[in-house]
C-alpha cells in the first residue's frame, strides 16, 4: 500500500512551505515536520485564509508549540503582485484568527527573519540549486516576486508543488475559481508559465481526500502533541464543511499537496499548459490544455512551458499517511 511504500532516501528533500494558516495549512505543516523524507528548511507566509501578518503569527505559534523554532520563518507579501490590498480572506472557513477562533496568544519568543519571503526563496534556491521543493499552500504572490527578483529562479528551484486550481470541476470561491488562484491570479499565471517544474494539485483531487468524524476521534485520542495541536481547531473546520458542503467530513486540501511532495506515487499526473483567467467573472479559472490534441491556432498556449497536474489520487492512502504522521509518538 502506498503509505507503507514510502522510502526514506539518504538525502531528505529540502522543502520550503509557503503558507497562510489556515487549519488545513497547519495540518500540512505538522505533517511535514513529522515526515522523515523531508527537511523543512523554512516557512514563508502569505495571505489567503488570513492576512499575512496573522499567517506569520500562526506559523510562529505552531513552531513554538511543537518545539521547532529552529526553522526560519520569512514573512511574505501583504498585497497581490499588482499591489492590490483589497484581499479576499477566507475567514468563514478558518475563523478570523485562521485557527478556528481559539484566541491563541502570540508566540513568546519566536520571530520572523528580517528578510522578506521572496528574498528568502531566492537565497535558498541559489544556495541549493535544483534541490529545493516549494510547497505552495496559498496564493502564489511570493513565488512571482521571487521570479521578479531573480529571472533564473524557475531554473534554480527544484520543484514547486502548488495547492491550487480546480481542473474540470467548479471552484470553491465561486463556480469558476479555487481560492488560492483567485487570491492572486496574475501571480498564478506567471508561475504556471515560468518554466519551473510545477506540480499542481487542485481541488478536483483534494476534495476526494476526506477526514471523517471517526478519523477526528482517533486524532483526539492521540497523545501526540502534533495531533493535539490540530484537534483544537478542527471543530470550526467541521462546522464550516457541514454548513457549506453539507458533509460530515472535511477536505484535506493542504495535507494532500504536501504528501504529494513526500510520496509522488500517491497521485497520477497529466502534463500540459495551464493558463489562468486574470479578470472578469471567470477570474481565477485554471484551464488545463493536455497534449492529447493538436490545435491549429492558439498562441497563448502553444509556446508555453508545460506543468504537471494531478489527475487521480489514492485518497485512503493519503488519509492513512496523514494520520500516521500526526499520531506518531513524539
Ligand atoms: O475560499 C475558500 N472557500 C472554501 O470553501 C474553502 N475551503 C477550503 N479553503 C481553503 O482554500 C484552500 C483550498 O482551496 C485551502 O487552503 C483551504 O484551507 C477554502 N477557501
Amino acid at each position: 500500500m502506498a503509505a507503507a511504500a514510502v522510502e526514506v532516501g539518504e538525502r531528505r528533500k529540502k522543502v520550503i512551505i509557503d503558507t497562510d494558516p489556515g487549519i488545513d495549512d497547519a495540518m500540512a505543516i505538522l505533517v511535514a515536520l513529522r515526515s522523515p523524507e523531508l527537511e523543512v528548511i523554512g516557512l514563508t507566509t502569505t495571505f489567503g485564509n488570513v492576512h499575512t501578518a496573522v499567517a506569520t503569527r500562526n506559523v510562529l505559534h505552531l513552531l513554538e508549540a511543537v518545539g521547532r523554532t529552529d526553522i526560519p520563518v520569512a514573512e511574505g507579501s501583504h498585497v497581490t503582485l499588482k499591489k492590490d490590498s483589497k484581499l479576499r480572506i477566507a475567514s468563514s472557513c478558518h475563523g478570523s484568527d485562521g485557527l478556528g477562533n481559539q484566541g491563541l496568544p502570540p508566540a513568546t519568543t519566536a520571530k520572523p527573519l528580517d528578510q522578506p519571503a521572496s528574498a528568502f526563496l531566492v537565497e535558498q534556491a541559489n544556495l541549493y540549486p535544483g534541490q529545493v521543493t516549494v510547497v505552495a499552500l496559498g496564493p502564489l504572490t511570493n513565488l512571482a516576486l521571487a521570479l521578479e527578483l531573480d529571472p533564473l529562479f524557475p531554473k534554480k528551484i527544484g520543484q514547486i508543488v502548488v495547492l491550487g486550481g480546480a481542473y474540470s470541476v467548479n471552484g470553491n470561491v465561486n463556480p469558476a475559481a479555487e481560492s488560492n488562484i483567485f487570491g492572486d491570479p496574475d501571480a498564478a499565471d506567471i508561475i504556471f508559465t515560468c518554466g519551473a517544474d510545477v506540480l499542481a494539485v487542485g481541488i478536483n483531487i483534494t476534495q476526494q481526500v476526506i477526514l471523517s468524524e471517526a478519523d477526528r476521534e482517533k486524532l483526539e485520542h492521540s497523545d501526540s502533541k502534533y495531533a493535539r495541536y490540530i484537534c483544537k481547531s478542527l471543530a470550526h473546520y467541521f462546522d464550516y464543511h457541514s454548513q457549506v458542503y453539507f458533509t460530515k467530513g472535511v477536505y484535506l486540501h493542504d495535507p494532500t499537496a504536501l504528501l504529494a511532495a513526500v510520496n509522488p506515487s500517491l497521485v497520477t499526473l497529466a502534463e500540459g499548459v495551464v493558463r489562468v483567467q486574470t479578470a472578469g467573472i471567470t477570474k481565477g479559472l485554471t484551464l488545463f490544455r493536455s497534449t492529447e490534441k493538436w490545435y491549429a491556432d492558439m498562441s497563448a498556449w502553444s509556446s508555453m512551458p508545460t506543468v504537471k497536474v494531478a489527475v487521480t489520487v489514492d485518497a485512503p492512502a493519503v488519509v492513512e499517511l496523514m494520520m500516521q504522521r500526526l499520531m506518531a509518538d513524539d
